[in-house]
């Protein structure tokens, strides 16, 4: 199958992705009403004050149709694991061993059905036909100072990109509920059209010369973001599906899915969300824990050549605890949700053995594996002691020459909007309304004590 997905024609009988969601809509539509009706004043989880104040943890008061994560499993996406996936979705070569195409994903996610090789063709193309960018967005881009930081310049970037936001210029007109679906598709699949070229401006402005590499419309969405960003290499072209395909979804509650869905709940168009979600995933504890990583992982190397010492066992045990005893987190390791190794780290792990066995900085990645659980769990304040997917992402972008750390982040937003934009549709399309929970004072708190010492009856 072999160039199936590039030269994938569509064929009159093939439904394209938006018409297959079309025809899904009334019938989840259906099944939700049905599911509020059946069940809608059950309880399905209670709340303790340690979760009030502790970040909501495990707190079931979201739907999330795209993905589903377990604490010990990992993430299912529309109930497949990643190598469910890695052996089911579409290739770029046809060859079952390669790694999936992040369009298949997409697909995936909208549609929840594994797609073919030619929908998958269907929405290359799709995305191709949608990426030019309005006019304004390049200049604003190349006029960034080089010292912003990529995550801010690209939340930024997007939120440029809004004026062409179709949802807005419809709700400006009148547009009425039933059809926010519609427009939130046109500008989530824009959106994700248009995301490599913006990063790519970004990185070739921010590191090199401002000239991005020429695309191939033989090629796919992942290749063509690496010829923008300057990479050629077939190996790292099979990196990028496969990075941006696990980087995409990881359920609602997650601080990039959440904000995301939170700020769409107003009604904010999907450029608007979405940049709301960049932002929560440029902080350390969330997705610029990958650049951290990097850098932790230089600090280790240059620390003990000028101490002498090899990077072994024992150095990366010294280094682990000085970075502990000084109050600071092992970047790449814990976990809100998870409780053992995390399989998007396995997988990249995988991806490593099979193209970079004798990477110097793997080797590295794999001694801290080995050590670091064991600290963390001697520390005993973590948790989860295993990696997180960030801790495995940034060796192997350095191993094909992409040494810019800083940037890291950057491409794990591009993944990052192939799941809550897609999730976005969805809420569009099932009218989910304003999220508002409730918060609470602590004099309220007080006052609930008084009046139940033992708190609430569990039901
Ligand atoms: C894509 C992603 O977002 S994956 C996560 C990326 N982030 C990182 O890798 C940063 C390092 N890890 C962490 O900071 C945390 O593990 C988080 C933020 C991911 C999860 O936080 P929590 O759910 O609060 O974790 P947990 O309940 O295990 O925390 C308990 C304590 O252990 C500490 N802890 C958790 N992980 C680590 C770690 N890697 N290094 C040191 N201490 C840690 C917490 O800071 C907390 O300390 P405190 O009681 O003094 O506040
Ligand atoms: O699930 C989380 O809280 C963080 C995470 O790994 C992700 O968003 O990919």
């Amino acid at each position: 199958m072999r160039g199936g997905v590039r030269r994938g024609a569509r064929t009159l009988a093939t439904k394209s992705l938006k018409e297959t969601l079309a025809a899904q809509i009334p019938a989840k539509q259906a099944m939700w009403k049905k599911m509020k009706q059946d069940h809608g004043s059950k309880i399905i989880d209670t709340v303790t004050l340690d979760q009030c104040i502790g970040g909501a943890r495990s707190v079931k008061c979201m739907v999330w149709e795209t993905s589903l994560l377990d604490a010990n499993e990992g993430i299912r996406f529309r109930g497949y694991t990643i190598p469910e996936l890695q052996e089911k979705l579409p290739t770029f070569s046809g060859n079952a061993a390669d790694e999936p195409l992040p369009e298949g994903l997409l697909w995936l996610l909208l549609t929840g059905e594994i797609p073919t090789y030619e929908q998958v063709a269907m929405v290359t193309k799709e995305l191709a036909d949608r990426s030019k960018l309005p006019a304004h967005v390049e200049p604003l881009i190349r006029s960034f100072p080089k010292e912003m930081h990529p995550m801010t310049q690209l939340s930024i970037a997007v939120l440029a990109l809004q004026t062409d936001s179709r949802f807005q210029q419809a709700y400006a007109a009148g547009a009425p509920k039933s059809s926010y679906w519609e427009h939130t598709y046109e500008d989530s699949l824009n959106l994700i059209a248009r995301l490599p070229e913006v990063a790519a401006l970004i990185y070739r402005c921010k590191y090199h010369d401002g000239v991005l590499g020429k695309t191939d419309p033989k090629l796919d969405y992942s290749a063509n973001f690496n010829r923008m960003l300057g990479h050629v290499s077939p190996s790292f072209d099979e990196l990028m599906r496969l990075y941006i395909t696990i980087h995409s979804d990881h359920e609602g509650g997650n601080a990039s899915a959440h904000a995301t869905h939170l700020v769409g709940s107003t009604l904010s168009d999907p450029y608007l969300a979405l940049s709301g979600g960049l932002n929560a995933l440029a902080g350390p504890l969330h997705g610029l824990a990958n650049q951290e990583v990097l850098g932790w992982i230089l600090d280790l190397q240059k620390t003990f050549k000028a101490r002498g010492k090899p990077v072994n066992e024992s150095t990366i045990r010294e280094f682990a605890w000085e970075t502990l005893n000084s109050g600071q987190v092992i970047p790449g390791y814990g976990h809100a949700v998870l409780r053992k190794t995390d399989p998007r780290y396995t997988c990249q792990r995988d991806f490593a053995l099979k193209h970079l066995p004798n990477d110097e900085l793997f080797q590295i990645v794999e001694t801290i594996y080995q050590v670091m659980p064991g600290v963390l769990t001697e520390h005993g304040k973590t948790k989860n002691p295993y990696p997180n997917v960030d801790s495995h992402s940034g060796v192997l972008l350095q191993h094909y020459g992409f040494t810019e750390h800083e940037f890291y982040t950057v491409l794990f937003g591009v993944g990052r909007a192939f799941g809550v934009l897609s999730q976005l549709f969805w809420d569009r399309a099932l009218g989910l309304p304003l999220e508002r929970p409730k918060s609470v004072t602590p004099e309220w708190i007080v006052e609930f004590f008084k009046t139940h010492p033992d708190g609430l009856a569990k039901p």
